[in-house]
């Protein structure tokens, strides 16, 4: 094994197997195990050495069916209709999900698929990812202290939004956009996005032409739009349209079942802002704002929105007063922020020319809570913030710019345009010598 494994190719193609040949306890197919580095949800995931193309890959292993999906799953298959598909179940719908989105990614700020190892025959479904050995993005001390300066801060979320950026592009929302799902390379230089089990795809989002060589991810019964409205993803992230709650005078409020909360300790009067009457579309601005949660997470050591400690032992009662203050109370921010200690001048400073209110005015820009009024990626890009430190910030701008990427079916596309070239040009002819 060699030091620092070969980099994964730009062009190289996911390679789609549906044999397993070796199912052991130290290999699967070509790849041999080594420790197991992540577990999650829906599977473990495994370091493993590609012994064929000799480098590291990351494994990821999801069991088909868990116990409890199988119970869910047969009785729904038995109440289906001859000749409808067969219905999924929760876990193999996301891994599928992971599948469609990250086989059509290209892009250095997204985790790069490399091959998924799916035989009908086993019931477990493998994906070799290029392997991320710097790590989940660690944001807080055993303290809840914030352990990453003001420029480390600025280079993840600059990152991310790249990656965002492209993703938007191509009509994908990740809708999981955490710190957790964020992994560094080994030189701890570049983050990329992990975790696409919850992620949405819809054609009319995309930005991208469809001359450009990105396929639609191939099956539409994987991204339904009833899923956007449902609450995936982790609840502290949530944007205010996901975790919308009907009015409280309303016979079917969750407000009426969960012990009354206006009225009770967790009363959500002071500073609150009142809530839209009718629950606001969920786009793509709802990355915006899990992604600000995550700049606020960065910055502080800490969430924005939290279960006040008075909460009681009720989970769902507790969720609900999370997703209260989400959607209606303002967020408050330190004394400082960043391992750098930057004092903050509170939540309205002012002096508005400091750099600590250019990154507060930027969170609030980022954390409103009507999603027309948020931020755009395309106008956070372009943040002076955001840019600061970038040497040619306009010429960073059009070289980062995801129309200028191309999708893997314009690779492969260019690759046999210029094959077909070749074989009509006329076989050049030996010169005789003179
Ligand atoms: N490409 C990778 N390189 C290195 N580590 C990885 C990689 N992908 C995943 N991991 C590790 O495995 C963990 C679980 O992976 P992932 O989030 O994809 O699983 P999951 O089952 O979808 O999780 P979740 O419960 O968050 O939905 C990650 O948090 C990370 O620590």
């Amino acid at each position: 094994m060699q030091d620092a494994p070969p980099p994964v190719a730009q062009d190289e193609t996911v390679r789609i197997t549906s044999q397993l040949y070796a199912d052991r306890r130290r290999k699967v197919n070509q790849y041999a195990r080594q420790e197991r580095i992540g577990k999650g949800q829906h599977g473990e995931v495994f370091l493993c050495t590609d012994e064929e193309l000799n480098r590291e890959v990351a494994l990821k292993i999801v069991k088909r069916n868990n116990p409890r999906d199988k119970i869910k799953l047969l009785r729904r298959n038995n109440q289906q209709q001859f000749g409808e598909k067969p219905v999924l179940s929760s876990t193999e719908h996301s891994i599928r999900r992971e599948i469609a989105v990250m086989r059509k990614c290209r892009h250095a700020n997204i985790a790069r698929l490399l091959e998924v190892i799916d035989d009908p025959k086993h019931d477990k479904i493998y994906l070799a990812m290029e392997y991320l050995s710097g790590g989940q993005v660690q944001w807080t001390d055993p303290q809840h202290q914030p352990m990453l300066s003001i420029e480390e801060t600025r280079s993840i979320i600059r990152d991310v939004i790249l990656g965002l950026e492209y993703l938007h592009h191509h009509g994908i929302i990740h809708r999981d956009i955490k710190p957790a799902n964020l992994l560094w390379t080994r030189d701890r230089t570049i983050v990329k996005i992990i975790d696409f089990g919850v992620s949405y795809f819809h054609p009319d989002i995309r930005h991208a032409k469809s001359s450009d060589g990105w396929e639609n991810p191939s099956d539409d019964s994987l991204f339904q739009e009833a899923d956007l409205l449902k609450r995936t993803g982790t609840p502290s992230f949530l944007a205010p349209e996901v975790v919308w709650i009907p009015d409280e005078t309303s016979k079917d409020s969750p407000a009426n079942s969960a012990d009354t909360l206006a009225s009770g300790s967790h009363s959500l009067k002071t500073g609150s802002k009142p809530k839209p009457s009718r629950r606001p579309p969920i786009t793509k601005a709802i990355d915006i704002w899990s992604l600000a949660v995550t700049f606020y997470c960065l910055l502080f050591g800490h969430t924005p929105f939290n279960v006040p400690e008075s909460a009681n032992e009720n989970a769902y009662h507790n969720e609900f007063v999370l997703y209260n203050q989400i959607c209606t109370q303002d967020w408050d921010v330190d004394e400082t922020m960043g391992s750098d200690h930057l004092h903050t001048g509170g939540r309205h400073p002012k002096d508005t020319r400091s750099e600590s209110s250019l990154i507060v005015a930027l969170l609030d820009h980022m954390l409103q809570k009507d999603p027309k009024s948020r931020v755009t990626l395309p106008e956070l890009k372009r943040n002076p913030w955001i840019l600061s430190g970038i040497p040619e910030p306009k010429d960073w701008l059009i070289k980062t710019s995801p129309a200028k990427t191309k999708g893997p079916s314009a690779c492969r596309w260019i690759r046999q345009a210029s094959r077909r070239i070749l074989e009509l040009l006329p076989t050049p002819r030996r010169i005789p010598p003179i």
